[in-house]
């Protein structure tokens, strides 16, 4: 760990002090990037450390970029009561009678980040307006951070809590920052994508804000996405179109079921520390894979897209929305049981190498190398000669097979049901997805897959599972005719839970095709093609932080 006072020594001072903080003589010094204060007198005896926020006993290190705001405040005792100390606190507080708080980000537990108070008591007026205006010029010059929000709220999300975790959790943490937001309370499933679309104006927002789910996220991108292509002329719906990214970055603070997009970005499921990474101007790439049906658009997807048993858990369980997040046990449970496969074709065009490959156990983390370099889409895929072209063509595999689930992981799909996702190492931003194949097993082989999904097995490592980084992929369901049965060894299935034929002429051909689960959105169609949008948009998150040494 770096020493604090080599570090501080290294660093131009703006300011430095004699305060009082909590009735001890401090020295605050300003630097460009850190704030620090240690106590006088003890200090020679004990060490100090830096870290993005530290604390040894008596000295403590914030950085700039992570103070959320300063301000004059009310002078404050700190809540002595004992009489020794409060006589004292009354003789310093006459002494130094002016006090500027500085509000920071605090880490704590498994990702979580707090907003901490520190107190500084002054002499002078004069030197309690300095420390507030200098702090305040630094925090102007972190030109990353938001000014104007446009904020949408799904009431219906989860458990139905999102205006009121906006309002009590996330609200006076903007205020506190001098964020201005515009807040719609939606009032009907893509009221927020139709506002993104046409009517907002976005000229007067640095960032767009969701507080609900990934069905909302999915909104949100929807929207911007769209507006953004409209905007420069692009025409989506064509699959080789050149997508622009969108400028403005999208916070998600977590009021939905699953909220995966927003724990795999940052590490926990928590509204505090998702307005911090706003309030912060964090800014984190990442991919969006378009869905096309013929040359028909159908979605964007981010996370999940999931053929068979996820597909099958969704349709189930928006039966049940009304149970809120656990409809996906119980549908999860119902699915399991009900052991449905599909029979279709995938092909995929497998990725170069340098991308790393879904086993390699290389997490996608905060700052990762990996998605660093910028693999767009278009310098291996669209840019290509005739002859890499034609090369490209060749290096297209295809299987054809029944399987139990298809998934297409753009991201690790982390969160609580599964902390480390469908795909562990699947990255955030570089231009692929991983596309895992589980094929036709038992019962019990599946149940031993999925419990991997929650535990720090590789759930890849069974014969009748595959996955590989792809930076395109089709699907197209096998097209029955009238069949009695799909294998004629296996005993016929029951009615109710079965989506294939039941062997009868009355074979419905639609139930032989499972639905694609697209980041909690159902596909009208089975047959679709998916490319990779190498960085399409970005989010206020910095992915996972590796979690700190103390
Ligand atoms: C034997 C125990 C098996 C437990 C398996 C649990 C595996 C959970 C993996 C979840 C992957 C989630 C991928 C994300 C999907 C979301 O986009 C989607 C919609 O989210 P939201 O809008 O917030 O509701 N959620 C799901 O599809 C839920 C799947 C849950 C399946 C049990
Ligand atoms: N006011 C509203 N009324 C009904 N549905 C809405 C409303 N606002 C958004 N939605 C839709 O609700 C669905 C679920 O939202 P989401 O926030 O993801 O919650 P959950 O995680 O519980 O599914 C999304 O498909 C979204 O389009
Ligand atoms: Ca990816």
């Amino acid at each position: 760990m770096t020493r604090l006072n080599e570090v501080m020594d290294k660093q131009p001072r703006l300011l430095s002090s004699k305060l009082f903080q909590k009735h001890r003589q401090v020295e605050v010094v300003l630097s460009r990037s850190v704030l620090y204060w240690k106590e006088i007198e003890k200090s020679r005896k004990r060490s100090s450390c830096t870290s993005r926020e530290s604390e040894t006993a008596h000295s403590h290190a914030v950085q700039v970029c992570e103070i959320v705001a300063v301000h004059k405040s009310e002078e404050d005792d700190q809540g002595d009561t004992k009489r020794g100390r409060l006589k004292k606190a009354k003789q310093q507080s006459q002494l130094y009678p002016h006090t500027f708080t500085v509000s920071y980000v605090r880490r704590t537990r498994q990702h979580q980040w707090r907003c901490s108070d520190v107190s500084f008591h002054c002499a002078s007026q004069a030197l309690c307006q300095q420390w507030i205006q200098v702090i305040n010029e630094q925090l102007s010059l972190l030109t990353n951070r938001p000014k104007r929000l446009l904020v949408y709220i799904n009431p219906y999300g989860g458990k139905q809590q999102g205006k009121r975790i906006y309002e009590q959790k996330v609200a006076p943490l903007f205020r506190r920052a001098c964020i201005s937001a515009d807040v719609i309370v939606t009032e009907c499933a893509n009221h927020a994508r139709d506002h993104l679309k046409t009517e907002a104006n976005l000229d007067k927002y640095d960032g767009v804000v969701c507080v609900g789910g990934d069905g909302m996220f999915s909104e949100i991108v929807h929207g911007l996405v769209t507006r953004t292509q409209t905007d420069h002329g692009v025409d989506q719906s064509r699959a080789d179109a050149e997508l622009v990214p969108c400028s403005l970055r999208i916070g998600i603070i977590p009021a939905g079921s699953t909220d995966c997009i927003c724990f795999g970005t940052v590490g926990t499921n928590d509204p505090v520390t998702s307005a911090l990474h706003i309030i912060v101007g964090d800014s984190q790439p990442m991919d969006v894979c378009s869905v096309h049906h013929g040359d028909v658009f159908l979605r964007y997807s981010v996370s999940l897209l999931g053929y068979g048993f996820y597909g099958d858990v969704l349709t189930d369980s928006e039966r049940k929305r009304w149970l809120g997040p656990a409809r996906y046990d119980l549908s999860g449970v119902k699915t399991f049981l009900s052991h449905n496969y599909y029979e279709g074709t995938v092909s995929y065009l497998p990725t170069a190498d340098g991308l790393g490959n879904p086993r390699d156990k290389v997490q996608c983390r905060s700052g990762c190398h990996i998605c660093q370099h910028k693999h767009s889409s278009k310098d291996k895929q669209w840019e290509m000669s005739e002859e890499e072209e034609k090369s490209d063509k060749d290096r297209w595999s295809t299987i054809h097979g029944k399987f139990i689930a298809i998934n297409a992981a753009s991201m690790s799909c982390a969160c609580p049901r599964s902390p480390k996702g469908l795909s562990p190492s699947a990255h955030l931003a570089d231009g692929t997805t991983d596309l895992i194949l589980v094929r036709k097993c038992s019962r019990l082989d599946f149940f031993r897959h999925l419990l991997r999904h929650t535990n720090k097995d590789d759930q890849f490592d069974h014969s009748f599972v595959e996955v590989h980084r792809v930076r395109t992929f089709r699907f197209q369901p096998f097209q029955k005719q009238l069949v009695s049965r799909e294998d004629p060894s296996e005993p016929p299935k029951k009615k109710g839970f079965s989506p294939m034929c039941s062997g009868q002429t009355t074979c419905n051909y639609s139930k032989a095709h499972s639905s694609w689960s697209c980041d909690g959105e159902i596909l009208k169609h089975a047959a679709i093609q998916v490319s990779v949008q190498c960085q399409l948009i970005r989010l206020f998150a910095r992915g996972i932080e590796e979690q700190q040494k103390q």
